[in-house]
């Protein structure tokens, strides 16, 4: 199992580039957010508990998360491995996922970072959040609140893999195809 780990700040453009890495490589792309969203739309027990964090911005909870998660990973027992797009987002949810993955005899094989400045992504979501639907793309408040939530408790997961020798990061400014060669890139090494 090849498993990456996409990772970025909200907006980044990690959902844009899974649709074609996970053609590319063959992967199974699991991406928190849209399962988070799903479970929302269709008003399931999920849904309800995580509607109030996601509505402001919040990281949802994350024995709540990691539990999502696993089971999602266990949809797909077959695969050739996982790209994962807005997981983990803690430290604590970094060790779930390795410890996870250890019992299976797999491990993260890398996790490739969009890199783009600030200002660039709140405008990126801003007009997102007029297409969309997403309530918290459309409010300038909530979407700084998701950078908070970013620095403070995402952004050390920078650390947590370069640790491991495991993080790289790519420039996310410029064309999606652009950006899909510089993530084939890293892959293609490893
Ligand atoms: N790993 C996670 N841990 C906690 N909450 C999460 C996680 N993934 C998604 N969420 C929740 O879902 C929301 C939307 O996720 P996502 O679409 O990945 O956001 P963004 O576009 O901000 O990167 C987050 O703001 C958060 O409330």
């Amino acid at each position: 199992m090849t498993n990456i780990v996409l990772f970025g700040k909200p907006g980044a453009g990690k959902g844009t580039q899974a649709e074609f890495l996970k053609e590319k490589y063959h992967l199974t792309h699991i991406s928190t957010g849209d399962v988070f969203r799903y479970n929302l739309k269709n008003d399931t027990e999920l849904g309800k508990q995580c509607k109030v964090f996601m509505d402001a911005g919040d990281l949802v909870p994350d024995e709540l998360t990691t539990k999502m998660l696993l089971e999602e990973i266990n949809k797909h027992p077959d695969t050739n491995g996982i790209l994962f797009d807005g997981y983990p987002r803690t430290i604590s949810q970094a060790q779930a996922l390795d410890t996870f993955l250890a019992s299976i005899g797999s491990q993260v094989a890398a996790t490739v970072a969009l890199e783009a400045d600030d200002e660039i992504l709140v405008a990126r979501l801003l007009e997102r959040g007029k297409t969309s639907g997403r309530i918290d793309d459309q409010d300038e408040e909530k979407i700084r609140n998701r950078y908070q939530e970013y620095n403070e408790k995402t952004a050390p997961l920078i650390g947590y893999y370069q640790a491991q020798n495991k993080f790289h990061a790519v420039n996310g400014i410029g064309t999606i195809q652009e950006i899909t060669v510089r993530l084939s890139a890293v892959i293609d090494n490893l």
